[in-house]
């Protein structure tokens, strides 16, 4: 399969904490390269606000699951104009409420909540003929095992929260970063498919890199893989 430009589809999973730049980093490099873009936190978010909305108890797992395959999530993956609703209403703002962020972790826990994202993650994935990039936790380990590139995005703590606060207009430093390790903290110790890197993934520590750099940097990457597909695919077709 090939993209619009003739170059190799690929698919880049890009996983790692909050805050170390994965959604600006594969926004940017999914533009510049043709690639689709799917946002998976936002889905996660999308489904802790159903049930919010629903008055569902976030603190019963078994409640959660019962419901579980109920909302329906609809993710638009144009990196220019990245699109989330459930049940047909636009969520976007509504998933970035301190709210939504506080209970994300507990929803996003539940076994019921992931197979049942984890297989529309796959559906997008295979839907998108020119490639994608995917960024979240657990894409490079268990959502997309065979994906062409992974990349790991990490950050001191510190960057993140400054990061951070800067978005949220001055927010107190040190309570977004107690905030974020938290969150951290409860992604990666989960039982089913936890925030980790996959043991084949490229790490890139961006605490000292700006923006661009991290871009650039992934965007060389992908070039790289899709050479060597390329190469591949050539000496299939010369044999
Ligand atoms: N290398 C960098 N240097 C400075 N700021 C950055 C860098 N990378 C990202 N940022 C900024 O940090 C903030 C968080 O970035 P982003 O939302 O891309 O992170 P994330 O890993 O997707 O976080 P989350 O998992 O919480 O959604 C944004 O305001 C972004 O512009
Ligand atoms: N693949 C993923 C993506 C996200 N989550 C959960 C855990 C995060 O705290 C939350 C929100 O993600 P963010 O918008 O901050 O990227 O969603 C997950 O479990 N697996």
């Amino acid at each position: 399969m090939e993209t619009v430009a003739g170059s190799p589809a690929v698919i880049v999973a890009i996983d790692g904490p909050s805050g170390t730049g994965k959604s600006s980093t594969s926004k940017a490099v999914a533009a510049q390269l043709g690639l689709r873009y799917l946002d998976t936190g936002a889905q996660y978010r999308a489904i802790t606000w159903w049930m919010v909305h629903h008055g569902v108890d976030i603190t019963d797992p078994a409640a959660i699951a019962a419901v579980a395959g109920q909302p329906e999530i609809v993710s638009g993956t144009d990196p220019a104009a990245p699109t989330i609703s459930v049940d047909g209403t636009d969520v976007a703002g509504p998933i970035r409420t301190q709210e939504v962020t506080a209970k994300v972790s507990a929803v996003s826990a539940v076994p019921e909540v992931r197979t049942r994202i984890t297989e529309l993650q796959r559906t997008i994935a295979r839907a998108a003929e020119g490639g994608i990039v995917v960024e979240g936790r657990d894409i490079g380990t268990t959502v997309l095992p065979d994906a062409d590139l992974k990349i790991f995005l990490t950050a001191s703590p510190e960057a993140r929260a400054a990061r951070r606060s800067g978005e949220l207009n001055g927010a107190d430093v040190k309570a977004t970063q107690e905030a974020l390790v938290k969150r951290d903290a409860a992604d990666s110790s989960r039982k089913t498919s936890p925030l980790a890197k996959a043991g084949d993934a490229v790490e890139v520590d961006t605490t000292d890199l700006t923006l661009q750099q991290v871009i650039e940097c992934v965007v060389t990457l992908v070039e790289e893989r899709r050479e060597g597909k390329t190469l591949v695919e050539g000496k299939r077709a010369a044999r």
